[in-house]
């Protein structure tokens, strides 16, 4: 799906490159979570993914397309199967909820009636029925992404990248934002999410690959944010004079959410840093495990209910059989007109066993 073969990233007026040789494969439907410090190489890897960036060396291959022979002019058709989410949501700020996320379908070219359906149902998925009308700045932090990802997955593409998409917004907003990437990902989206929450990868225990200095240091399945050692569930963080006591809580504000600021201030306080030299994870286990979903299951549409009950007619109803196919392979007479459920047609029950509406109903296995 994703395939970097030595694939090297300089940029003009940089001493060392950006990504280093790089070789790696992610595959159709992975949850992939690049970790590393800043400057590591996480954005370059994800806008070399887009073809916003050539490699200096290398190839890479993105939906079965070798990208080096993708020309400009064919660039966008490219991305049409890629959706894209930033950290600072990147919405157009004077246009509606509604028109930033049919924009994309816009400039495309999708019809007015696929944008009339296709933007509400994805709203309603991200949790935003309702508020198609509103303006960016009428939204929080956490709707504000959400528009975002509804914009990023509206076309249904088949590989979501995420750069940094918790960055900007308090715990438990973050941790509603990944249940959605969870639930988007389950649906069949290859997601790729350059992140620096520890709190958020250790909970979802997914691919970590992590870079550093261009490198590609680790590459771990279901792994954690320093490795498959994962932080204890009852993480609580160090204090600064040393005395690392079990007892301090984590900041009430950011078991409540509300004030990132205020958490991230309180970590930084405390003197606890990570490996990678980033504050204590903001989200944590507690938040990630209560986080609301903020995906909404779509109703079952008339379409859905109509062809259900047409598939549970079929196998209950009676199949009218050709009485000459009925005849025996010997020769013999044949069977009169006789009409079979599916149940019979299928060998799951001796033709002229008992049916439903008989009253002596077979409950148990068939001999
Ligand atoms: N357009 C650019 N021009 C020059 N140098 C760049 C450019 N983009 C990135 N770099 C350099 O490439 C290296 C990798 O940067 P990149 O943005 O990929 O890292 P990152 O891991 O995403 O960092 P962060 O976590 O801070 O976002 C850094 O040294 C950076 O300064």
């Amino acid at each position: 799906m994703i395939r970097f073969d030595s694939v090297t990233k300089s940029y003009s007026g940089q001493s060392r490159p950006a990504l280093n040789d790089i070789g790696v494969e992610i595959l159709r439907g992975e949850f992939v979570f690049l970790v590393g410090a800043s400057g590591s190489g996480k954005s370059s890897f994800l806008r070399l993914i887009l073809k916003e960036e050539k490699p200096t060396k290398g190839q890479i291959h993105v939906l079965g397309q070798d990208l080096g022979k993708i020309s400009t002019r064919k660039v966008p058709y490219f991305r049409r199967d890629l959706g894209v989410v930033f950290q600072d949501f990147r919405l157009l700020p004077n246009k509606s909820v509604f028109e930033n996320v049919a924009f994309t379908l816009r400039v495309i070219g999708k019809s007015r009636g696929f944008i009339q359906s296709a933007v509400p149902e994805t709203l309603k998925l991200v949790g935003l029925d309702g508020k198609a009308k509103r303006m960016p700045h009428e939204l929080s932090g956490g709707e504000q992404q959400r528009v975002a990802i509804a914009r990023a997955i509206v076309n249904k593409p088949q590989i979501l990248l995420a750069d940094e998409p918790t960055g900007n917004l308090d715990p438990v907003t973050s941790a509603g934002i990944m249940t959605l990437l969870e639930r988007i990902n389950a649906g069949g989206t290859t997601v790729v999410m350059a992140t620096h929450e520890a709190g958020i990868v250790d909970q979802m225990r997914r691919r970590v690959i992590e870079l550093s200095a261009g490198d590609i240091v680790r590459d771990e399945r279901s792994a954690g944010y320093d490795g498959q050692t994962v932080r204890d569930v009852d993480y609580v963080p160090e204090t600064g004079d040393g005395s690392g006591d079990p007892g301090a809580e984590v900041d009430e504000t950011d078991a409540t959410g509300r004030d990132e600021a205020a958490a991230a201030g309180a970590a930084a306080t405390a003197g606890t840093m990570s490996t990678m030299g980033h504050a204590a994870p903001k989200v944590t286990p507690e938040i990630m495990r209560d986080a609301e979903p903020l995906y909404v299951e779509p109703e079952a549409t008339d379409e859905v209910t109509e062809a259900a009950a047409e598939i549970t007619k079929a196998a209950t109803g009676a199949i009218v059989v050709d009485p000459e196919k009925l005849v025996p392979k010997g020769g013999g007479k044949p069977a009169a007109s006789e009409h079979l459920t599916l149940a019979e047609r299928l060998g799951l029950r001796a033709p002229g066993g008992p049916r439903e509406g008989d009253d002596d109903q077979e409950v148990g296995p068939t001999k």
